[in-house]
């Protein structure tokens, strides 16, 4: 498993810099661009989802984890299904095992859920109902950000994400308490649970219990925790997004660090476009001397290159244009 070599401890003020978005307030849509610029990563309140609904599916998903190993192998496959320790295909691991769903499915489709759950059609209809009403937030979330930038129409940004072709995945993921980790000094040798990376998508959206873990990487190269906050979602900006705005929001890097006492149980919702859908710096947001950024690729070339990497590698890159890119390089030595 690997081990992180130094314990990082962080000041308490960097604990409030996480911007905080009321999205029932429309007047929230500039502190929301803000965000997306500055941490590519902010919490929401007041988001309407059913608290309910959240326990249910968190329950389901504890009686599914719960499982004898060898029922949950059943399930397994790559890239969507049930998975343990191992991340994607090109070698990573994390103290985590994970069930990953297509959220646009009926879920009754997947034919792992019945015959391994007791009452199979609680899993299928809270997915359901929690996908849909997350995606409905998310669609909010994105026209807010439409607002903030200045986008016209309003919908440009929130039609990539909802439709029946939409390719929008979910994730339940648990993590066990870890007893590598010293008992006493809990960060004297951390383990990550989840490596750091970016998530390829447009905005990820993560809902976790009372376990903290998640960490968020600021610009100046440093880590900070996220608080866990049960009733509260947690959004982080994708690389489709920081291609949209040209590079004007960041994909921002996070990781999960293994706990040696409780679990970690967080499920996300990963809200992406149709594989056929084009993805470009929007012209709306450039000025005339602007230059784009990446070049111009469809979700199914992205997620394709972006499968056949590693969790930490920069995935954006392939995509950047030459001329940017040497001028990056150069910049840089
Ligand atoms: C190592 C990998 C796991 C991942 C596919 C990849 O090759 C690189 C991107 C990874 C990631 C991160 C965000 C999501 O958790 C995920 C489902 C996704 O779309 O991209 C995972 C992939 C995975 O776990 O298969
Ligand atoms: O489980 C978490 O809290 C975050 C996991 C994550 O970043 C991911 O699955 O992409
Ligand atoms: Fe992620």
């Amino acid at each position: 498993m690997p081990v992180l070599s130094k314990p990082v401890e962080e000041p308490e003020s960097k604990l409030s810099l996480i911007p905080v978005i009321d999205i029932s307030d429309p007047e929230f849509k500039h502190a929301l661009v803000k965000a997306c610029e500055d941490f590519g990563f902010f919490k929401v309140i007041n988001h309407g989802v059913s608290s309910e609904l959240v326990s249910i599916l968190e329950h389901e998903a504890v009686e599914f984890f719960s499982l004898p190993s060898s029922q949950k192998t059943q399930v397994a496959g790559y890239p969507l299904g049930y998975g343990n320790r191992t991340i994607g295909r090109n070698g990573d691991v994390g103290w985590v095992e994970y069930l990953l769903m297509n959220a646009n499915l009926d879920f009754g489709s997947h034919t792992f859920l019945p015959g391994l759950l007791q009452n199979p059609e609680t899993f299928r209809n809270a997915l359901l109902e929690y996908t849909t009403s997350v995606g409905k937030m998310t669609c909010k979330v994105l026209e807010m950000i439409s607002n903030g930038l200045g986008i016209k129409p309003m919908n440009t940004l929130s039609t990539l994400v909802s439709g029946e072709n939409t390719d929008s995945i979910f994730r339940l993921n648990h993590y066990p308490p870890c007893p590598l980790i010293n008992k006493n000094t809990n960060d004297a040798n951390n383990v990550i649970g989840f490596g750091e990376h970016t998530d390829p998508q447009i905005l990820s959206v993560l809902r976790s219990n009372n376990t903290s873990g998640l960490q968020i990487n600021l610009t100046d190269g440093s880590w900070i925790p996220v608080p866990s906050d049960p009733s509260s979602f947690f959004f982080n900006v994708g690389d489709s997004l920081q291609v949209l705005t040209n590079g004007r929001f960041k994909s921002v890097k996070h990781r999960v660090l293994a706990n040696s006492r409780k679990s970690r149980v967080s499920m996300i919702y990963f809200a992406g476009p149709s594989l056929t859908q084009r993805i470009a710096p929007l012209t709306c947001l450039m000025n005339n001397e602007d230059e784009g950024l990446y070049e111009e690729f469809t979700w199914s070339e992205y997620k394709n290159s972006a499968y056949n990497s590693r969790l930490s590698d920069n995935r954006l890159q392939p995509f950047e244009k030459k001329a940017v890119a040497i001028a990056i390089s150069l910049n840089d030595s």
